[in-house]
């Protein structure tokens, strides 16, 4: 690396501490020019590890913020600041002015791993929402996707055609779960008015996110909450009861309900036990085959329909059943998780590359291959 580079490799915002990376031949002496030490040692004379307690200051008159450097490599120095965007701000610009080039962390993290695959899993780490997606996403960091697009060229090489092509495949078919590992998967919540969808939904994310009323047509726009179940981060809406309705407002309302319904990943269908059964409830039943069937108002004497279907029995005012259904929820999401290690695509680059591969002749495929890999 002949130049030197800065880049914040924390959050912008109000965080707590930003670091940033400076790192390059020049890294040591663009540093020493405003990083004045409490001890003897200097950015650019200490050792790695050395762990530097100093002020940052525009000159020697100034008083400075208070900070910490530290050398992480030969050629690698990291300030540890304030996290507001002025503090980490200034010092950038008097990186910059001592001839570093600033860039951003998702082109540091691509410019420090070994391969393009590891840059992304670092990237997507960045995403993760929980440590059981973040799992996956370090196996991937440390190599199960390289080795099995390296295995897979050796196929190809070997004229193996047929076994490249099923193992494609499979990486294909891992798609879908790679993706979701960084954007949560969207569940929305569907029935009719006053069933309870909004009770439910602060009944799974274990607070009042969502407003309860007796009305029907209480909730007009959707509600989102932030979720995990059984460790898969979740994007959970509540939408506007289905019915028929002359008010504009409430109209629009069902209307981005339908959207949102017709986006998700899972439709969760609450209906309530305590009441007859209804045209409605049957029309929203074959409307959404594969959602999880929820009979709300578990506490409450039952209607005994014979249409009712089958279905998880809960009571989100009292809190029954909401355990059973976190868990079918999860298990409906991703029936059976990948053993840990296994190869996943993750990115929408990944996905497009291995469909273009499938598609290809073998000469043509192992191109494709080794970019991704380059
Ligand atoms: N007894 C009983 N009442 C419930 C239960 N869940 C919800 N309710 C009541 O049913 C009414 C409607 O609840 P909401 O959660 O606002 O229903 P909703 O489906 O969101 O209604 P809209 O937003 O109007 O479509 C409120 O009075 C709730 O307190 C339950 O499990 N048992
Ligand atoms: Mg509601």
């Amino acid at each position: 690396m002949s130049e030197t580079i800065a880049a914040l490799i924390t959050p912008g915002g109000r965080s707590a501490i930003a670091t940033i990376v400076v790192a390059g031949p020049k890294a040591g002496s663009a540093v020493d020019r405003h990083f004045f030490p409490l001890g003897k040692k200097q950015a650019s004379t200490c050792q790695i590890g050395d762990i530097l307690v100093g002020h940052w200051r525009d000159s020697a008159e100034d008083a400075g913020e208070e900070l910490v450097v530290s050398r992480t490599a030969a050629d690698r120095i990291e300030v540890h600041c304030h996290g507001g965007i002025a503090a980490f701000r200034r010092i950038l610009n008097h990186l910059v002015a001592a001839g570093c080039r600033e860039i951003a962390w998702s082109d540091y993290a691509h410019q420090s791993e070994s391969s393009p695959i590891a840059a992304a899993a670092r990237i997507a780490l960045a995403d993760a929402r929980t440590s059981r997606t973040a799992g996956y996403l370090l196996d991937q960091y440390n190599g199960a996707l390289e080795a099995e697009l390296t295995a897979i060229l050796g196929l190809l090489d070997a004229q193996q055609t047929s076994d490249a092509q099923l193992r494609l495949q499979s990486l294909l078919a891992t798609a879908n779960f790679g993706m979701h590992l960084t954007k949560p998967w969207k569940v929305v919540i569907a029935g009719r008015p006053n069933v309870g969808k909004s009770s439910l939904i602060n009944a799974l994310v274990g607070y009042e996110r969502a407003i309860v009323f007796d009305q029907p047509g209480t909730t007009r726009d959707a509600v989102t909450a932030a979720a995990a179940f059984d460790g898969w981060p979740v994007e959970l809406a509540d939408t506007a009861g289905l019915r028929e309705s002359d008010d504009a407002i409430e109209r629009e309302g069902v209307a981005r309900a339908r959207k949102l319904q017709s986006a998700a990943d899972l439709i969760l269908l609450a209906l309530d036990q305590s009441a007859p059964w209804t045209d409605e409830d049957q029309q929203l039943l074959a409307a959404y085959p594969n959602a999880i069937v929820i009979h709300n108002k578990s506490d409450l004497p039952a209607d005994e329909s014979s249409q009712r279907p089958a279905g998880l029995k809960v009571s989100a005012q009292r809190g029954d059943g909401i355990e059973q259904l976190n868990t079918m929820i999860g298990h409906t999401l991703v029936p059976t998780p990948p053993l840990h290690g296994t190869p996943l695509l993750f990115t929408g680059e990944q996905v497009a590359a291995v469909q273009q591969a499938a598609a290809q002749r073998p000469d043509a495929a192992i191109q494709t291959l080794r970019t991704l890999l380059a």
